[in-house]
Order: structure tokens, then sequence, then C-alpha cells
């Protein structure tokens, strides 16, 4: 097994879409995905690879849409961002199950059900091997995940940004909606931006390409994916300045 000093990504920040947890379910978390997916974050813990996490909020969020209709926006997504600290508590209790430590930090508090977002204590977990599970996105309204996660992998000193999804890579079109489209194997920020490719969203993109951060984006039920990636092997697409 390859050697953390040897590998090029030591401290990871991993996006894991919301959506992904509900395996082939409508909603929800399905408990195989769920154990498949923490599964192949503890074979690069096991490697020392130090990871944070932001989880998304998709499978529990998109189920209530119809109800958030005709709220304000920023009442939705709040509630959005609730949906997100449910889904942390179930990857914390995943992790746990497999004698993975893991710690849950919320951007916004509540501090019976988690530790409230403290840039040093989420540091120090990440150096004691602890994974790091940020719950509540950005803590603000008018946000995504994907922003949330440029911004914690830039404040945790992060080598790179893992986008974990349901496609395996940036395509040149939503190829769930376009059989033609075709996967970038490495695409610059500029192009994503330019094109408007939709697999993350515009902010976040552009957070990553002012402080330099690269994006690999690749599909997180392929068997040992993860591993590929954090040993640098040729899976995904990698997003660059
Ligand atoms: N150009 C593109 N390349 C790849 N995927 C694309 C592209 N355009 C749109 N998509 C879509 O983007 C989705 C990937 O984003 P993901 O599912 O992680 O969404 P998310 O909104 O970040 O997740 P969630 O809200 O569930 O946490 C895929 O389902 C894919 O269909
Ligand atoms: O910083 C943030 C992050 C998220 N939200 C809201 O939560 C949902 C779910 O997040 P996804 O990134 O779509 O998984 C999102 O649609 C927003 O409504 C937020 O407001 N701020």
């Amino acid at each position: 097994m390859a050697e953390v000093n040897n590998l090029p990504y030591k401290r990871i920040l991993v996006k894991l879409s919301g959506e992904a947890l509900m395996g082939q379910d409508a909603f929800g978390i399905n408990r195989d995905t769920i154990m498949q997916i923490v599964a192949q974050i503890k074979t690069v813990v096991d490697m020392g690879v130090q990871v944070a996490v932001v989880i998304g909020g998709g499978n529990i969020f998109r189920g209530m849409a119809q109800s958030a209709k005709g709220m304000e926006r920023a009442t939705a997504d709040y509630m959005g961002m609730l949906a997100t600290v449910m889904n942390a508590l179930a990857l914390k209790e995943a992790f746990e199950s497999i004698g993975v430590k893991a710690r849950v930090q919320s951007a916004l508090s509540m501090q019976q059900i988690a530790e409230t977002y403290t840039r040093g204590k989420a540091m120090q977990y990440l150096e004691e091997g602890k994974v790091v599970i940020f719950g509540a996105g950005t803590g603000n309204p008018f946000f995504t995940t994907d922003t949330a996660a440029a911004l914690r992998g830039i404040e945790m000193n992060c080598d790179i940004m893992l986008k974990a999804t349901n496609v395996d890579g940036v395509y040149t079109d939503d190829p769930k909606k376009n059989p033609e489209a075709v996967r970038y194997q490495t695409v610059t920020f500029d192009e994503a931006i330019q094109k408007n490719l939709k697999v993350m969203d515009a902010t976040a993109f552009a957070l990553c390409r002012e402080q330099k951060m690269n994006i690999k984006v690749f599909g997180i039920f392929k068997d040992g994916a993860l591993k590929r990636v954090v040993e640098g092997e040729d899976e995904g697409t990698l997003v660059h300045i």
C-alpha cells in the first residue's frame, strides 16, 4: 500500500453529493449505499490521508421542494442546510460503525446536536486522523454545499477538493440529459465557467480558481475510485487553473 508521503494528496476535502446517499431509492439515505461510501473513505484514511467531508442535502431537500414553494428563499435554504446536518449525523454514525473516528461540525449553531464550526478545532481533528464532517453548508442562504466545500477546503489548506458524485466526471453537457455528451479528462476553470458546465455552481468554481485549488470530479460508485484519485491515477476529471 502507498505511503502517505508518496501520495500527491495528503489532506483532501471530499464533497459528497446528498443525492448519492439515496442509492436507488427515491429519497433519503440508503443503508448499503452509505456503508459503501464510508468504506471507500476508510481505505484512504487507513493510508494516512487526512479527510474532511462536506455533505450535500439533495436526497432530503429535493423531496421537500414542493412544500418549500411559495416560501421565502432564505427560509427554504435554512431547511436545506438542516437536511445536510441530518446527512452529516448519519455519516458520522456510519463511519464509527466501521471503526473510523469522525466529528461533525455545523456552520449553524445547534449545540445539543453538533459542535459549531471552528477552524482551529477542525484542523486539530484532521491532524489527529479523524474525519471531519462539515454540515449546514456555509451557514448562509443563497449558497450551495459546493461553495461550502470550496470554502472549507481552502480554509483547511486541503491539497485538492474531490467532488464525489453520481457521474464519473465533467462532461461537455449534462450526461443524464444528453447521451452525446463527452467526458473531459481535464478542463480549466475558465472553460468550465464560460461553458456554464453545471456539474458545480459557478461560485464554487470561481472561488477555487481564485485560491488555486484544483477540483477532481469523479464517480463515487465506481469500485476503488477514491483510492485511485488519491494515488494520482487517471480517474474522473481534473478541473484546474
Ligand atoms: N456538464 C456536466 N458534467 C457532468 N455532470 C453534469 C453536467 N451538467 C450537469 N450535471 C449534473 O450534475 C450532477 C452532479 O452534481 P451532484 O449530484 O453532486 O449535485 P449536487 O447538487 O451538488 O448534489 P446534492 O444537492 O445532491 O448534494 C449530476 O447528477 C449531473 O447530471
Ligand atoms: O451554504 C449553503 C448550503 C446549502 N444551502 C441550502 O441547502 C440546500 C442543499 O444543499 P445542496 O448543495 O443543494 O446539496 C441548497 O439547495 C440550499 O437550499 C444553503 O442555503 N447554503
